[in-house]
């Protein structure tokens, strides 16, 4: 990275869909070097919102801008759902997808490197199709922090998983994206309090934003601390209510 993190600024937001508005005058900023969760019902926005700072989609209205004054343009890294792999290429090169895209001398070194990180060190020559669905998470993770980006949103990235590797992405996705700037879209309100420093929670029609209680301690948090046991439930008392 060559400039540090910066904060993201949404500065009067609106976006509206069929005439009808999803956001409208969205003030928000997003601290820098912090991971920001995003929670709330289904088809509230949070996509919507992830794309627009992502600059995959515009807002019809107000701006987002990062809080050093540069573009956020090509310092963004995005991690979804789906991992998106090549199949026909294998581990190592997928994580190098990248550099080759942009026409980079390819870093097989710092691939391997970030494989073995992430747990795949035995696995580097591997197709897609040869890897369970956790280990090909774990690329796609890897392949975002080979690109090296100080801001990385994460779209619902572990909703596949079942519980114990989706329990492994988490620890993993703390320790590797400290000190980003990450925004981190989830259902699992577990999640949202093992993994953030901030937590909001988008509700309404136009959708507000309303910040929920964060339990104590660094991240990741232990899944079986009492703390953030407490926490998931006051959480989902607050998405029930809405
Ligand atoms: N390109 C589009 N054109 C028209 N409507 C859209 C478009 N993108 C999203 N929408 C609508 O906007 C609303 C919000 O969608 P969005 O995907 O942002 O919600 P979400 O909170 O991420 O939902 P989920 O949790 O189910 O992924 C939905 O009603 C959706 O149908």
């Amino acid at each position: 990275m060559t400039l540090p993190p910066p904060a993201i600024r949404l500065e009067g937001v609106g976006l509206d869909f069929g005439g009808a508005p999803l956001l409208r005058d969205m003030d928000l900023c997003i601290e820098a070097g912090r991971m920001t969760v995003l929670l709330g019902a289904s088809g509230v926005g949070k996509t919507s919102l992830l794309r627009m700072i992502a600059g995959l989609a515009r807002p019809g209205r107000g701006r987002i801008v990062a809080s050093d004054g540069q573009p956020l343009v090509g310092r963004i890294g995005w991690m979804g759902q789906q991992d998106l792999l090549l199949p026909w290429a294998d581990v190592v090169h997928n994580v190098m997808l990248g550099a080759r895209l942009r026409g980079v001398r390819p870093e097989p070194e710092r691939a391997r490197h970030l494989l073995g990180c992430v747990g795949l060190a035995d696995r580097t020559t591997a197709r897609p199709a040869a890897l369970s669905g956790g280990q090909r998470q774990r690329v796609a993770l890897a392949r975002v922090l080979y690109e090296d980006r100080p801001v990385i949103l994460m779209d619902e990235p572990f909703s596949a998983l079942d519980s114990i590797t989706r329990a492994r992405m988490q620890d993993l996705a703390g320790r590797m994206l400290a000190g980003r700037t990450v925004v981190l879209i989830t259902h699992d309100p577990l999640e949202a309090c093992r993994l953030a420093d901030t937590m909001l929670l988008m509700a309404g029609l136009p959708a507000t934003i309303h910040p929920l209680d964060v339990p104590p301690g660094p991240v990741p948090r232990m899944v079986d601390d009492p703390a953030v046991l407490a926490a998931q439930a006051g959480v989902l008392r607050r998405m029930l209510a809405q």
